[in-house]
């Protein structure tokens, strides 16, 4: 078969586009600093290992206010420092809306340094004989509850607001205006003052949704017809055989290849790549019994001679229940009375839907908007449309895409990072593995093909790069090792084509702080008053880690010749309920405030409902952690990517007040296989290759590239990096979305160190895509409703001549161009990150994950809702919040995902600008806040 030969060189292809490299190349680097760090400060001034200590030792910040005027040299106070906390001060430098230096406000329930704010002998409440217990002193005194507040909507008007869009807009708390942001831009006099003096943003209210309840976009399923009275069940059973049969060629061709010793060597790009998928035992167990579906599919074709079609739809009419293969269907979660009125979700998302009770299960299929595009219509990658081969994907990343430095005007680094951080909630597509557990090589150690055929995995896939490549043609690399993607049983465990398998949970509920799976997120909680397990260091001011993977082959330590000092033992991994938290330092942080986000409300809870068990704690802080996950990615991550209109236009916008009924039980929450492996990688464009540590004074200190820390999270350990990756996050501006990308992703991905080469992320999406039957990009730029293109200039409404020039070379027809480079060449639409076919396709997907989830935070009536207190008071979170309540960061603008601005200054943390969600609605038996809606009998209620 075609993937099994080393592919031949398309040389009148490579020829074509290598004309036009002088122009347009990418520019590649030979550097390969050594030093991770640019300025010698972080080096001398913070780092210092102590191998006698728990880590490292860090020599105290200066104080906050002798900042040095670096004009003059004279002494200038900080201006995020306000004049009341320190009165010595003599400047009559004043900062309105900074709050007092935390680390001196011990008594602030929020301080993140926590002492326990509850007196020692609070009250036990027994369920029997209740009384409100007393709230403590120091506990934020809280406004009348809800709506017994000033205005309908707790705040006070401007009376200064000018109107935003044509709207009247009045002054509101930062949150509350995250999707208008854009436009508040333009306006000037948008910046307020809320009613107790602390900025605000003038906006109006976020608007009713649109009534576009349509169907979800889906192309329905072909229907071939095969006659069934010639194939039977035992020839069904005969060709289960050979495709079993197919499976012990398999395992015979890998035990071949141990004995050649073609295997990934440790720390090679390739191994590192492989870490980031780890497949699980289940995961293996389930493709492997997939596998045997597919070649039985193959078999069944082949013995009665059916067309493509027939064979990939007709024999889908036959369910595997029937035949000696049923062993291979997955078994139907049960889900008893209880779980199904469960306010609280399953681990691996079982049960979510009541009549499809696997929909948005782990190690499910992904769904699809598209009938797959395989070559063979089974399982083959897809071809041109002619039937020969399709460019390398190499060839085509170094034609379109290349690094430029194009940050954005308006988005933090926050968005990509956000960005990342939900991938991981929603998907994870496993590779293959050998059937021993070990990572699968396709290439020769020099970067050549393998051309003995008996060593050829059938799993392999690899990248092909051209001879004259710009950057690896130094390396003389003439290969990169790619590795096919597991496939799922069939979600009815029927034969035909293949899907492939999500071994996360699809649902946005948090399973990468959590886990997808029982075990993982057994060995994640400490059972002990509903908290998770960190990595705590005595002896250092400094919070919680995520906990240590004492299970992993990988090292995230850097070497000395990065880090200038030995690495030191004590560094581990991160665990979390993903298994890819150790992909970047910034990733790795980003785990870290959702991990202490859980663990603070664990402890609030216990403070207020000291008779709740561990598991009700878990349980309960893990629902409200999901809830405020939910809410800030739709209420401030999403509206900035896929733009405030189509938000609208699919109902997708947040509610301000009461409940939403949008729970659709025939929505299939289901990732889409074309969302995860194509349009959802729009952020890898987002990248920025050189990520900054700002210090609180909002300075750069140093900045890491991002090759030499990939898989090491070391950095993390240093006391006080952490708050300056967050605050770099907050401050560095996201790349802008177009053709560029970093060469750290696109030449150095995962590099080996002193290799000076590593992967290129582009060429492995494409072939992923191909991989995986992605239809090309004119089939979704079709079902997204813009014109088939039927030539090349019909590309031109959306994309630049100058791309669609190079697609001419490239592809041979309109069809053949592959998703991921076409929707990454389409010109951003107004309002919104992403070209139109990406906006559709992830704005469906969040729509899917939205009307699919009984679980979503704002829904009534399910047994998971939550009170409408409770939900006011979800609806206060921020990422801001968030970062502040868990961090040592002291600063922040409300928004954290836009840039600094006026309507978005920096504030202290203590600031109003930055609301608290009050968990005083959680307090048990204080009916006055607490309606505990899944104590009574589940009842539909209608809003
Ligand atoms: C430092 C930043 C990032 C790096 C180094 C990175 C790297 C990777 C790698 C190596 C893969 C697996 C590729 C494959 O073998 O198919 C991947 C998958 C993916 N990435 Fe990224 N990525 C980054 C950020 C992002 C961001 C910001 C987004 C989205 C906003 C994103 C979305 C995705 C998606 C949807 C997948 C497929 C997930 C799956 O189904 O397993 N990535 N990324
Ligand atoms: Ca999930």
């Amino acid at each position: 078969s075609d993937n099994k030969e080393a592919p031949k060189e398309v040389t009148n292809r490579s020829e074509r586009v290598r004309r036009q490299f002088e122009s347009w190349g990418r520019p590649s680097s030979d550097e390969n600093p050594i030093h991770l760090f640019e300025q010698e400060t972080f080096k001398d001034d913070f780092v210092e290992y102590d191998p006698s200590g728990l880590g490292f030792e860090i020599k105290k910040p200066p104080l906050f206010f002798d900042v040095i005027d670096e004009q003059s040299g004279a002494f200038k106070p900080d201006p995020y420092v306000s004049t009341k906390s320190y009165p010595e001060l003599k400047e009559s430098y004043h900062s309105p809306y900074a709050e007092p230096h935390r680390p001196t406000s011990s008594s602030s329930p929020y301080n993140p340094i926590r002492k326990p704010i509850y007196p020692n002998n609070y009250p036990v409440n027994s369920q029997l004989d209740w009384k409100p217990a007393p709230v403590p002193e120091t506990y934020p005194k809280r406004q009348p509850p809800y709506p017994n507040v000033p205005d309908k909507f707790g705040d006070k008007h401007s009376l200064y607001c000018p109107k935003v869009g044509g709207y009247d807009s009045k002054c509101r708390h930062a949150k509350d205006c995250a999707i208008w942001y854009d436009l508040v831009l333009t306006y000037p006099g948008t910046s307020c003052k809320l009613s107790d003096g602390h900025p605000g943003i003038c906006c109006p209210e976020i608007p009713h949704n649109g009534r576009n309840r349509g169907p979800v976009k889906q192309e329905t399923k072909k229907i071939v017809k095969v006659e069934r009275q010639c194939i039977d069940i035992y020839s069904v059973n005969a060709a289960a055989h050979a495709g079993e049969f197919q499976l012990k060629l398999m395992d015979e061709t890998e035990r071949i290849r141990r004995i050649h010793n073609v295997t990934v060597r440790p720390n090679s790009s390739a191994y590192n790549h492989l870490k980031f998928f780890q497949t699980t035992n289940e995961a293996q167990r389930l493709s492997r019994g997939a596998l045997i579906a597919i070649e039985t599919t193959r078999e069944l074709g082949k013995r009665f001679q059916l067309t493509p079609e027939q064979t990939a739809y007709g024999l889908s009419q036959f369910k595997l229940r029937d035949t000696i293969l049923s062993k291979t269907c997955p078994a139907d979660p049960i889900c008893d009375r209880k779980t199904l009125r469960s306010p609280f979700r399953t681990i691996d998302g079982s049960c979510n839907n009541i009549k499809y009770p696997s929909w948005g299960k782990a190690r499910t299929q992904f769904e699809r908007a598209l009938v797959p595009a395989y070559a063979d219509g089974i399982w083959q990658p897809r071809v041109s449309q002619k039937g020969g081969p399709l460019p390398s994907p190499r060839l085509v990343s170094i034609s379109v895409v290349l690094d430029k430095d194009a940050p954005s005007q308006v988005d933090t680094h926050w968005v990509m990072q956000f960005g990342q951080f939900v991938t991981h909630d929603l998907a994870l597509t496993s590779v293959f593995r050998t059937n021993a557990g070990t990572d699968i090589q396709c290439c020769m150690e020099e970067g050549k093909f393998l051309t003995n055929t008996e060593l050829i995995h059938p799993q392999c896939l690899p990248i092909e790069i051209p001879i004259d490549d710009p950057f690896y043609a130094k390396f003389g690399q003439r290969c990169m090792n790619f590795v096919r993607s597991l496939p799922a049983p069939r979600s009815d465990c029927s034969l035909g084509p293949a899907e492939q398998m999500n071994s996360n949970t699809h649902f946005l509920d948090q399973s990468n702080v959590y886990g997808s799976d029982v075990n993982t997120a057994t060995t994640l909680r400490t059972f002990e008053r509903g908290q998770l397990k960190v990595t705590r260091r005595k002896g250092h001011h400094e919070l919680d880690l995520l906990p240590a993977d004492n299970t992993t082959d990988l090292n995230c330590a850097l070497s000395k010749a990065v880090s200038g000092i030995p690495p030191p033992p004590e560094v581990r991994c991160f665990k979390a309920g993903d298994i890819r938290p150790n992909q970047s330092p910034n990733l790795g942080a980003t785990h870290t405030i959702f991990l202490r986000e859980h663990n603070r409300l664990a402890t609030e809870l216990s403070y207020l409902n000291p008779h709740w068990d561990d598991e009700r704690l878990y349980q309960e802080a893990r629902r409200i952690l999901i809830a405020q996950m939910q809410h800030i990615t739709y209420n401030e991550w999403l509206p900035g990517v896929v733009g405030r209109e189509k938000m609208q236009e699919l109902g997708l916008l947040p509610l301000q007040h009461g409940f939403s009924n949008d729970y659709d039980a025939n929505v299939n929450p289901g990732i889409l296989n074309e969302f995860s492996a194509a349009s959802f990688r729009f952020g890898h464009s987002l990248i920025q290759g050189k990520q900054d540590l700002i210090n609180f004074r909002r300075k750069r200190e140093s900045r890491i590239l991002l090759r030499q820390h990939f898989l090491k999270t070391q950095t993390l350990y240093i006391p006080g990096n952490l708050d300056k990756f967050l605050t770099g996050l907050a401050t560095q501006p996201r790349q802008d979305f177009d053709n560029y990308f970093t060469e750290e992703v696109t030449n150095h991905l995962f590099e080996e160190e002193g290799k000076g080469f590593g992967l290129d992320l582009v060429s492995i999406n494409i072939q992923r895509g191909r991989d995986r039957g992605i239809p090309g990009y004119n089939s979704v730029r079709a079902l997204c409703g813009l014109r088939r293109a039927k030539d090349f200039k019909d590309f031109l409404d959306v994309i630049s001549p100058a791309i669609v020039e190079r697609f001419e070379l490239l592809y041979d027809s309109v069809d053949d161009i592959d998703l991921f480079i076409g929707g990454i060449s389409e010109t951003k639409i107004e309002g919104a990150t992403v070209g139109p076919t990406f906006q559709c396709t992830i704005a469906d997907q969040f729509l899917r994950l939205k009307r699919g989830d009984r679980y979503f935070y704002d829904l009534a009536g399910q047994p998971s809702s939550f009170t409408e207190e409770q939900l006011y008071e979800i609806r206060q979170t921020s990422f801001a919040r968030l970062i502040c309540d868990n961090s040592h960061v002291l600063h922040t603008q409300p928004l954290v995902f836009k840039l600094e601005s006026v309507q978005n200054p920096v504030v202290g943390c203590e600031s109003t600008s930055i609301p608290r969600v009050n968990l005083l609605a959680w307090q048990e038996g204080n009916d006055k806040y607490f309606k505990r809606p899944y104590d009574t009998p589940y009842t539909k209620i209608s809003y």
